[in-house]
C-alpha cells in the first residue's frame, strides 16, 4: 500500500509560547527548532510571530542564520499580519523566507473586529502576498475562527477560498482557533473543503478547549487533511493544542494508510527539555510523555505483565524512549515488589517477600512515597539483615541562615572509613550543603550525579508540624533515579535523601 504523506508544522515555538507565563530566550528556542528538525524530524517549525519585540526578532535573525547556514529556510515559518507590508520588512531583516498570513476566517471576525468587508480585507490580503512574493517570502494562509466560519459563514469561507485560488499561496491553514469543534464536524468541514478543492494543500490547527485536540487530528486525517499543527506537551494559547506525543501515537497506531517523518523515539527527549525551558510541568498523567503513565500501580497489574503481558496495549514505552516501572505503595502486590527487586539485582524467598509488601503497603497506608532505592532500606529494617550498610555517613553538619548573609553549610563526611571536613555558601542553606558535599567528593576526585529534580511536601491535610518528605531525582552518565528522606524539617529531610544517593552511586 502507498502511504498518504501528513506533513507536521510544529508550533510550539509560536502558539505554545502563547501558554500564559512562557517566554523562551533567543537560545532556546534555537535548541529547540534544531532538535524539532534534526532529532525529531518534523517537516516544518513555525518559530514566532512577527513585530512581537526586539528580543522575538533576535531569536528569530539567530534561527535563520543557523537555517541558512543548515539549509532550513523554506522549513521555518514566522506568523505575519495584513498590515501594508510592516510584517514583511520585520521578516525580511530577519531573513525568514515563510509567512503564515494571518487573515479572517470568519464573517463574524471580519466584521466585528476588523469593521471590513470581505471584499476590502482580500485587496489588502493580494497587496501583502503581492509584496512577499517580490522578496521571495512565500506565503500560507491562516484563516482565523475558520472552524466558526464553516458553521455559521459557510460562503465566506468559500469566497475566501476561491479568492485564494487567484494567489500566490501554497497551503491553507484552517485553525479551530477557539477549540469548538467536534470530532464529527473536524471530519465534515474538512471532507467538505478536500472535495470542492482537491487541489489545495490544508493543513490543521487544533485547539484542546474540550480535551477533543487529537481526536479531532485524527478525524481530520481521515478526511483527508494534508498537514497539522500541533506543539511539544500540548503547549498552546488557553488549554493548548493539539499534543505532538499523543497525536503522533494515535496516527502511527490507528491510521495504517498514512505516514509521518516524525521520530517517535525522540518524543520523550524533546518534551523534558520544553518542560525544563518552558517552566510549565507536564503533568503526570499525561499520555506518553508523563511520569505516570508507563508506571503499574496496582499489584494485579505487575502480576499480569509476569503472565503473557496481559496489562500491556500498544503503546509501548520503549517506542517513546521510556521505561515501563512497577509503583510501590498501598496497592503493590508481591509482583510489584518483585519487579524492582529484580531491577536492583535482588531476589528474596517467598517468606521475606510478604514482610517486605506487607511493609512497603503500611507506609502506602500513612500517605508515603516509596522509592525502588528505599527497597534496600526496608529489607534491612524488616528483616534486620545486613544487605544495606552505609559506606557514606553524614557524620555532622552546621547550617545557617541568616538575613543579610549568605547561607553557609559546614559538614563532616565519612567515606568507606575517611573523614572529611568542608564548607561553602550557597543560595540556600541545601545548595550551601550540596557545594560543601562537591567540594569533599572534588577531593576524592570523582563527581556527584547532576540534581535534576527537588520536591518536598508534606502529606496532604497534614500540619505544620507534620513529617516532611524530599524526593529528589538525581541523573548520572547512565541512569536517573529517585531517593527520598523524611523529616520534621524541609533541610534535614533533603540531607537524608541525599544521604541515600551517596549510599547508591
Ligand atoms: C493566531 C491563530 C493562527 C491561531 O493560533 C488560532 O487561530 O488558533
Amino acid at each position: 500500500m502507498v502511504k498518504r504523506k501528513i506533513e507536521i508544522m510544529d508550533t510550539t515555538l509560536r502558539d505554545g509560547e502563547q501558554t500564559s507565563g512562557v517566554s523562551f530566550s533567543a537560545s532556546e528556542k534555537l535548541t529547540i527548532a534544531q532538535l524539532l528538525l534534526e532529532e525529531l524530524h518534523v517537516d516544518r517549525v513555525e518559530i514566532a510571530s512577527a513585530r512581537v519585540s526586539d528580543g522575538e526578532f533576535q531569536a528569530v535573525k539567530t534561527i535563520m542564520d543557523w537555517a541558512s547556514q543548515n539549509g532550513y529556510t523554506n522549513r521555518i515559518e514566522v506568523l505575519s499580519f495584513v498590515d501594508n507590508g510592516v510584517s514583511i520588512n520585520w521578516m525580511l531583516n530577519a531573513g525568514v523566507k515563510v509567512q503564515n498570513l494571518l487573515t479572517k476566517g470568519s464573517l463574524n471576525h471580519l466584521t466585528h473586529q476588523l469593521k471590513k468587508t470581505a471584499e476590502q480585507h482580500f485587496e489588502e490580503i493580494a497587496a501583502v502576498i503581492a509584496l512577499a512574493t517580490q522578496n521571495q517570502i512565500e506565503t500560507n494562509v491562516y484563516l482565523e475562527d475558520w472552524s466558526n466560519g464553516m458553521r455559521n459563514s459557510k460562503d465566506y469561507v468559500f469566497q475566501f477560498l476561491d479568492f485564494l485560488g487567484q494567489q500566490s499561496v501554497k497551503r491553507v491553514l484552517l485553525p479551530d482557533t477557539l477549540g469548538v469543534l467536534t470530532p464529527s464536524e473536524t471530519y465534515e468541514y474538512i471532507a467538505e473543503l478536500k472535495s470542492k478543492y482537491p487541489k489545495v494543500h490544508f493543513d490543521f490547527h487544533a485547539h484542546n478547549d474540550y480535551d477533543l485536540s487529537t481526536a479531532n487530528v485524527l478525524e481530520a486525517v481521515k478526511a483527508g487533511i494534508d498537514g497539522l499543527h500541533l506543539t511539544v506537551n500540548g503547549m498552546g494559547e488557553r488549554a493548548g493544542n493539539a499534543p505532538m506525543a499523543s497525536a503522533v501515537a494515535v496516527i502511527n497506531d490507528f491510521l495504517p494508510e498514512v505516514k509521518i517523518s516524525l521520530k517517535e523515539s525522540s518524543i520523550f527527549k524533546v518534551s523534558k527539555l520544553v518542560e525544563t525551558f518552558s517552566g510549565i510541568r507536564i503533568p503526570a498523567n499525561k499520555p506518553i510523555v508523563g511520569d505516570n503513565v508507563f508506571t503499574q500501580t496496582a499489584g494485579i497489574h505487575a502480576d499480569g505483565d509476569n503472565k503473557n503481558n496481559l496489562y500491556f496495549n500498544d503503546l509501548l514505552p520503549e517506542r517513546f524512549g521510556r521505561k515501563r516501572t512497577y509503583a510501590l505503595g498501598k496497592t503493590s502486590g508481591k509482583a510489584n515488589i518483585e519487579k524492582n527487586l529484580q531491577e536492583l539485582g535482588l531476589k528474596l524467598n517467598d517468606e521475606d517477600l510478604k514482610k517486605v509488601t506487607q511493609r512497603v503497603i503500611e507506609l502506602g497506608d500513612k500517605k508515603e512515597t516509596v522509592t525502588k532505592e528505599d527497597l534496600p532500606y526496608i529489607i534491612s529494617d524488616v528483616l534486620d539483615s545486613k544487605l544495606y550498610e552505609e559506606k557514606v555517613t553524614v557524620q555532622s553538619y552546621v547550617l545557617t541562615h541568616a538575613k543579610g548573609l549568605r547561607p553557609s553549610a559546614t559538614i563532616s563526611v565519612s567515606i568507606e572509613g575517611e573523614h572529611f571536613e568542608e564548607n561553602a555558601q550557597g543560595d540556600g542553606q541545601f545548595d550551601a550543603f550540596m557545594n560543601a558535599l562537591n567540594k569533599v567528593y572534588a577531593k576524592k576526585k570523582l563527581h556527584l550525579p547532576k540534581l535534576i529534580d527537588y520536591a518536598v511536601r508534606i502529606a496532604p491535610g497534614s500540619d505544620s508540624d507534620a513529617l516532611c518528605e524530599a524526593i529528589i531525582t538525581w541523573e548520572t552518565d547512565k541512569k536517573s533515579f529517585k531517593t527520598r528522606g523524611l523529616d520534621s524539617d524541609q533541610t534535614v529531610c533533603a540531607i537524608k535523601a541525599t544521604q541515600k544517593m551517596l549510599n547508591i552511586i
